[in-house]
């Protein structure tokens, strides 16, 4: 299976077309207004609409009630649903229930024991992806080019696919990818010349190097179709 790659924190339309150029599989936005990446609901809108049939359009909220999640629905119609915050297992199963679209649940990971919380996830999420758990006092939960150890996650078999984030970049994603065989990759810090400011360059080296690294088979490479 071939290995997926996300670019996330897309703002602007040209580096969306970078992503989209650079044969990415996924493209994130930020619907959290403390986020560099911030994208209000119209400009969420005209960018989803310029990924549409290009790549699988993904919104990415901290815990976003129903309100603003019907919103963000309603507004860039997106293939996956990401889910970054405290959102409970029976939250994300809420989430999936009530909005029909395939829910991505992001992960703080730190030790060994915060994979003890994977279980629950994993039987009601549709991807798991495993972040960097964030400093105390960060004023967001991602996107902030941390990374974590990343042999926490040799010989995981977390039941379903799953991605790896945190502090990815061209210049790591490849020993990311040969510690751990992740099935897909999730960027935004690493592809960018300032905060929320995207730089082309850097995301046709990063899926370049990643394509590069992609490893054969493994556990949790297996059944990675997109829903
Ligand atoms: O990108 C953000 O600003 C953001 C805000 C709130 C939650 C998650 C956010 N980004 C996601 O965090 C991971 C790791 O990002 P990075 O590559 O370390 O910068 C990734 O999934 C981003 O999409």
């Amino acid at each position: 299976m071939t290995l997926l790659i996300k670019i996330c924190g897309l703002t602007t339309p040209e580096a969306l077309d970078a992503a989209i150029g650079a044969g990415a599989d996924l493209a994130g936005f930020v619907v959290f207004p403390p986020s560099p990446r911030h994208v209000d609901l119209a400009l969420g809108r005209a960018l989803t609409a310029q990924a549409k049939g290009r790549l699988q359009r993904v919104a990415l909220t901290v815990d976003a009630d129903d309100a603003l999640l019907a919103d963000i629905v309603a507004a860039l119609d997106p293939d996956m649903l990401q889910l970054h915050g405290r959102e409970t297992p029976e939250r994300v199963a809420a989430v999936r229930a009530r909005f029909g679209r395939p829910v991505v649940k992001a992960l703080a990971i730190a030790e060994a024991a915060d994979l003890a919380r994977v279980p629950a996830y994993a039987a009601v999420a549709d991807r798991i992806l495993f972040d960097a758990r964030p400093p105390k006092g960060a004023t967001r939960p991602g996107g902030l080019g941390q990374a974590f150890d990343w042999t926490l996650l040799q010989g995981l078999d977390p039941g379903l696919p799953y991605m790896l984030s945190g502090g990815l970049d061209p210049a790591n994603v490849g020993e990311a990818l040969r510690v751990t065989g992740a099935p897909a990759v999730d960027v935004s810090s690493g592809v960018e010349r300032a905060p929320g400011e995207k730089d082309p360059g850097r995301i046709v080296d990063f899926v370049r190097a990643a394509r590069a690294a992609a490893a054969p088979a493994g556990p949790g490479r297996a059944a990675l179709p997109l829903p």
